[in-house]
Formats: structure tokens, sequence, C-alpha cells
């Protein structure tokens, strides 16, 4: 007897997150005060490579796409793994989300995708995985900040658009668009973005992942 293996389709090959990163010498400024001209872009870079390593060591996720135009950025994060999609000439985060999960479906037309911000230098692997398994649940689902005002991430099923309404306080435009808030105890590190020197004190205390705390625990000491 031929025994027939479980169905098996794109959607079950894991999460492909789209991360976007604005150029450095831009990102992050409201960290400037707390970091300096010179560090904050090396910050920024730190965060984002803090970001895309934690979530390619994440079991659910299948391949991370980053969408920058950040030559020194792009090839720091390839260097990690992730593929490196230059960013929408519609100028813009939401423009850049969505023209990163379009790339990503033109792959994998049926692919689970979801946006995630480049400033979570705390990120946990295992945090990440809850967040999936619970975005998994939804045609589309998001994660408040740590502060509930803004958004850290957005998910988006196979045959759903992502939609990304991101900036500001992006948390109320996404529920009224219709995605699913995501509850969640113990993902502390996925909701806690870094804009300023506060946010990156209490990143600290969650634990920096390790490009973060070799340059500010450097540049501090
Ligand atoms: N590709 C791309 N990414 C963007 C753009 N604008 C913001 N981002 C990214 O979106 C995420 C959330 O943005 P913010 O938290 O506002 O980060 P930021 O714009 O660097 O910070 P500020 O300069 O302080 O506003 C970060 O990962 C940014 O790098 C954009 O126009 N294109
Ligand atoms: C991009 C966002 O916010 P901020 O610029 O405050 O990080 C957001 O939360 O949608």
């Amino acid at each position: 007897m031929k025994l027939l293996h479980p169905t098996h389709t794109e959607a079950d090959d894991g999460w492909s997150l789209v991360v976007p990163l604005k150029p450095l010498a831009l990102a992050k400024s409201r960290l400037a005060a707390a970091a300096g001209a010179r560090l904050r872009p090396r910050l920024a870079l730190a965060f984002a490579e803090d970001t895309v390593g934690a979530a390619l060591d994440c079991a659910r996720v299948r391949d991370v796409a980053v969408v920058t135009d950040d030559p020194a950025a792009g090839a720091a994060l390839a260097a990690l793994g992730a593929r490196i999609v230059p960013d929408s000439p519609a100028a813009g985060l939401n423009a850049a989300l969505a023209h990163g999960a379009r790339a990503v479906r033109a792959g994998r037309p049926h692919a689970r995708v979801a946006a995630l911000n480049a400033d979570l230098p705390a990120l946990r692997p295992a945090e990440l995985a809850l967040v999936l398994d619970a975005a998994g649940n939804f045609p589309r689902a998001f994660l408040a900040d740590a502060a509930e005002i803004g958004t850290t991430f957005l998910s988006a099923a196979p045959g759903v658009e992502l939609e990304p309404a991101f900036g500001g306080a992006s948390r109320l435009r996404h529920l009224s668009s219709g995605a699913v808030e995501i509850r969640l105890a113990g993902v502390d590190s996925v909701r806690r973005d870094v804009d300023t020197g506060e946010d990156l004190a209490a990143a600290l205390a969650l634990g920096l992942g390790p490009r973060t705390a070799a340059r500010w625990l450097t540049a501090a000491g």
C-alpha cells in the first residue's frame, strides 16, 4: 500500500517576514539626543542586525526580506541571510512594506507574510514564534508596540493583502482596518521597539541582542 503524505502547501513552509529599513543616515532620528550623531546610524544598523538575526533564528520563519536602499545595511543584512529588496519608488514605510510583500509573493504566491519593524534589538526567536502561531489563526493580525500606540508586527494569511498602515498611532488604524489584535503574555521583546533613549534602556533591561549590546555598551562604558 502506498502511504500518502500529509497535504503540503507553501503556507506550511513557514512565514516570510518583510522588514523595512530606512537609509541609516536618516534612521532613528529620535535617538540622536541619547546616542549622538556618530553612534545613531551604527545603532540603527545594530538594531536591524539583531532583529533580522533573531528572526532568522526563529523556527517558524522561512525567510526574511529586508526592504532598504541602504547599501551598507543591505550588505550586512544579506551576510546574515536576509534577502534584500530595493525600496519602492513610491516613498514611505507603507509603500515599502507593500512592495516587500509583493516581492515575496512574486516567488511564493501563497506565502504567509508578516511585516516586522527593524528596531527590535531585544527580539527573542521563541517570543516571535508565539506571535506567529497566534497570527496564523487570523486573516490579518497585528501586535501593538510596548507603548500600546504603534505597531511592531502585522501579518497576512495566504491570499490576503497585508494592507500596512504603520506610522505613529498605527494600533488604532490597524484595528479599524479589520486586523485582529494579538494579546499575548510573554512577548515583550517583539513589542519593544526603540525610538528614544528611554526605549533603549527598556530594551537593555529585557536583554539586548549581541550587536546592539556591543555598540551601546562599548559607547556607554
Ligand atoms: N524601507 C523603508 N523603511 C522605512 C521607511 N520609513 C521607516 N522605515 C522603517 O520602518 C520601521 C519603523 O519606523 P520608525 O520606528 O519610525 O523608525 P525611523 O523612521 O528610523 O525613526 P525616526 O527617524 O525616529 O522616525 C523602521 O524599521 C524604519 O527603518 C521608508 O521610507 N522605507
Ligand atoms: C512606525 C510606527 O511607529 P514609530 O514611528 O513610532 O516607531 C508604528 O508604530 O506604526
